[in-house]
């Protein structure tokens, strides 16, 4: 209520952890294929030559029809904290597997500060929780979350692309302005620890100054009694936008895509009844 965010330590075991990381590997040597899964390279290396390893790999997104991968998304002891926020009837909608690469210099590495809900054409944002899960040791060295406590009671914000001179990922937009001032939290966490967050706390991430991949798991949740809204006229129309060429392009389709339908092709329900997303 009051930070918008609870870290729950060693929620995830060691084991499964090491099962995520062999999934991911394979999935990076294209030694399995997952339908509908984006694999994204930082923007630093981008156009330099395929690698079928995962040195090419800054993270992997919707991996909902990973067998493997999403029983993250289904474990008890997550589900246990979610339904806290969703109440009975739990989408995960969004899947990742962040991997992000020691920095090349660009500070490319970093993520920008952040409110998830930009993304998410659903409301009411009460009722959206995600949990990310630290893969290993994740603290200022490797580039851990950094959040910004309590922002979770402001209104969701214009974002855009910072204009940082190295480059930025696509689709990696940053609040346009916030509130310098306000005191940011490092959250410095071990293996399996996991932290549960509102979809309107500004987060973001720092570079990674290490040369190991830092890896961490996450999914967004979301009540199936949640509704769609039209983005159209908001701020959320930028990214609409953008993630409706990509999508044209990935389904191969020709038929205008809208936010809402990216969205409801991944949802998948994980407990209760699938009642509106
Ligand atoms: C709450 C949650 C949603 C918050 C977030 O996750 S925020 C970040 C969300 N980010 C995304 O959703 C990005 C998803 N990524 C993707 O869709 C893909 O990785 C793509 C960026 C479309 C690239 O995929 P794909 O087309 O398969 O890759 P290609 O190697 O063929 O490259 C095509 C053109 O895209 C460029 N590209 C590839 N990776 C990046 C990058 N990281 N940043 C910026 N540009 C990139 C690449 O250089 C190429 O450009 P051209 O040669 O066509 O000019
Ligand atoms: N110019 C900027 N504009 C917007 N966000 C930024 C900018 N510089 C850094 N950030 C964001 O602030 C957060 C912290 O960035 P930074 O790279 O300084 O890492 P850090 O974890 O604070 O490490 P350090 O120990 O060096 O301070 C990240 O989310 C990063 O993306
Ligand atoms: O760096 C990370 O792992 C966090 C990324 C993030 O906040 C996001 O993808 O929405
Ligand atoms: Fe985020
Ligand atoms: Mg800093």
């Amino acid at each position: 209520d009051e930070n918008g965010y609870l870290v729950i330590k060693n929620l995830i075991s060691g084991e499964d952890i090491e099962r995520f990381r062999n999934e991911f590997a394979k999935i990076c040597k294209k030694e399995i294929q997952v339908p509908g899964l984006i694999i994204m390279r930082d923007v630093a290396i981008a156009k330099s030559e395929f690698v079928p390893d995962q040195k090419a790999v800054t993270k992997i997104q919707d991996f909902q029809e990973d067998e493997e991968l999403f029983r993250y998304c289904t474990m008890p002891q997550i589900l246990k904290y979610v339904e806290c926020f969703t109440g009975p009837n739990i989408m995960a909608m969004h899947t990742m597997l962040i991997n992000k690469p020691p920095d090349s210099g660009k500070k490319s590495s970093r993520h920008p500060m952040h409110q998830d809900l930009h993304y998410f054409p659903f409301r009411p944002a009460d009722l959206i929780v995600c949990a990310w899960t630290a893969m290993e040791q994740i603290d200022r060295s490797n580039g851990c979350l950094v959040v910004l406590p309590g922002t979770h009671k402001g209104s969701l914000k214009q974002h855009d692309y910072p204009d940082w001179e190295g480059g930025v990922n696509k689709m990696y937009h940053g609040v346009r302005d916030y509130n310098k001032n306000l005191p940011r939290v490092h959250l410095v966490m071990e293996k399996g620890d996991t932290v549960f967050f509102h979809p309107l706390l500004i987060h973001g991430s720092g570079m990674n100054r290490t040369q190991g991949f830092r890896k961490a798991i996450s999914c967004h949740y979301a009540s199936a009694d949640c509704h769609y809204i039209e983005v159209k006229g908001t701020s959320q129309e930028n990214i609409e936008k953008e993630v409706a060429e990509i999508a044209q392009k990935k389904y191969g389709v020709s038929t205008p895509i809208t936010l809402k339908d990216t969205w409801m092709i991944r949802g998948r329900l994980v407990k209760g009844e699938r009642t509106n997303l």
